[in-house]
């Protein structure tokens, strides 16, 4: 699901190309200003203070610098990073382990917060409110509570999807940081730096070939600078410009709006099957033969974004961009008004759907 070139989700593979360009110190992060120069406030009087500064939340999409800031503030602080993740934090006795062991102005990271167990978020609330945890030693009746106290430190947390935590858990960050989507310039910026690390000789041009491209997201950019190296090094010079930025992304089925195979099979049936809808979500799915989720949750919410695609009460709908996008005349009248040609009569679990 995460093999495509345009996907935001990092594969396992990824992770050491990704660290090569990852900004060490926030003067080097790019874009976010607003995040960067508050974070900067808070984490610059903390140290004018000597003092921890409060505990901090990245929220964002996947792909957009939530763990890539987790290691700046640690940097920043001089504090040593560890890191951890929700799911790995499976009974509240190794998060109590973690917590004991911190040295005063250590950082530590918990990435996915949001789907961290009940009873670790509980413990996890006293020792970011109090640095006092409660260590439950012996089993039933003669179980004991023994406190144990916490170096001051720092915690930062990471979540793509900030609406499922706990307001408690919420409530006890005195720092939200929430990333946003970048700009094509803003990805362009972040692409220089990227090749002149990586020691590719790139135009300007080129570059904003990729950025726009890259669906907003610092991880997509990356990964699309690395393959048109590789095809500008095999076919070409070895020099990322239009030409190779576009023979290459021909090649890896990206195109010019960032949308990979898949998507453009999701518009081209909604426009040439449905006559641009509304169509439901699992009639869409088995005209291109994938599951429904896999295009509500991998395909749509990029089309959404780019305002190619709507979800209606009805069905789904192409917009006139969408339509413009395939190089079509989108249809006279208020989009999303029309019949669809085929109705919702067949579904893949017999259920009418939206
Ligand atoms: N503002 C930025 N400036 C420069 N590079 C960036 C920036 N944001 C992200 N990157 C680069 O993009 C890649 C992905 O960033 P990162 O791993 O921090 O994303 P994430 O938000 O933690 O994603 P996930 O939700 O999948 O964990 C990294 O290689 C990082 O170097
Ligand atoms: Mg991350």
């Amino acid at each position: 699901m995460s093999d495509s070139l345009v996907s935001a989700l990092a594969s396992p593979e990824e992770r050491d190309a990704e660290a090569s360009v990852r900004p060490k110190r926030l003067a080097e992060f790019v874009a976010q200003e607003r995040v960067r120069e508050q974070l900067e406030v808070l984490l610059h009087s903390a140290l004018k203070r000597g003092s921890p500064p409060d505990h901090i939340l990245f929220s964002g999409s996947p792909g957009l610098g939530k763990t890539t800031l987790a290691m700046i503030v640690a940097a920043e602080l001089g504090g040593a990073l560890r890191m951890t993740s929700g799911p790995a934090i499976e009974r509240s006795g190794d998060l109590a382990a973690v917590l004991t062991s911190l040295q005063a102005g250590d950082v530590l990271f918990i990435d996915e917060i949001h789907r961290i167990a009940k009873p670790a978020e509980e413990l996890l609330y006293s020792a970011m409110e109090d640095f006092r945890v409660d260590v439950m030693v012996g089993k039933g009746p003669g179980a004991t509570a023994i406190p144990l106290d916490v170096e001051p430190f720092t915690l930062v947390g990471a979540t793509t999807r900030a609406g499922l935590l706990t307001g408690p858990m919420r409530d006890r960050f005195g720092f939200v940081g929430h990333l946003e989507f970048y700009t094509a310039p803003e990805l362009a910026a972040l692409l220089a730096r990227s090749a002149r690390i990586l020691g590719v000789a790139a135009t300007q041009e080129g570059i904003a070939e990729i950025a726009g491209r890259s669906r907003g997201t610092p991880r997509i950019a990356n990964r699309l600078l690395r393959r048109v190296r590789d095809y500008a090094e095999l076919r070409a010079d070895g020099v990322v410009n239009v030409s190779t930025a576009r023979a290459a992304l021909k090649v890896y089925d990206v195109d010019d709006a960032g949308l990979d195979r898949l998507d453009k099979a999701v518009l081209v049936s909604l426009v040439e099957l449905f006559g641009g809808g509304p169509v439901g979500l699992s009639t869409l799915a088995v005209a291109v033969g994938e599951q429904p989720d896999t295009v509500e949750e991998v395909v749509e919410p990029f089309l959404v974004r780019a305002g190619l695609l709507a979800r209606t009460p009805r069905g789904r709908v192409a917009t006139p961009a969408a339509w413009r996008h395939l190089g079509k005349k989108p249809p006279n009248g208020t989009f999303g008004a029309g019949t669809a040609v085929v109705p919702d009569l067949f579904t893949v679990d017999g259920q009418p759907d939206t």
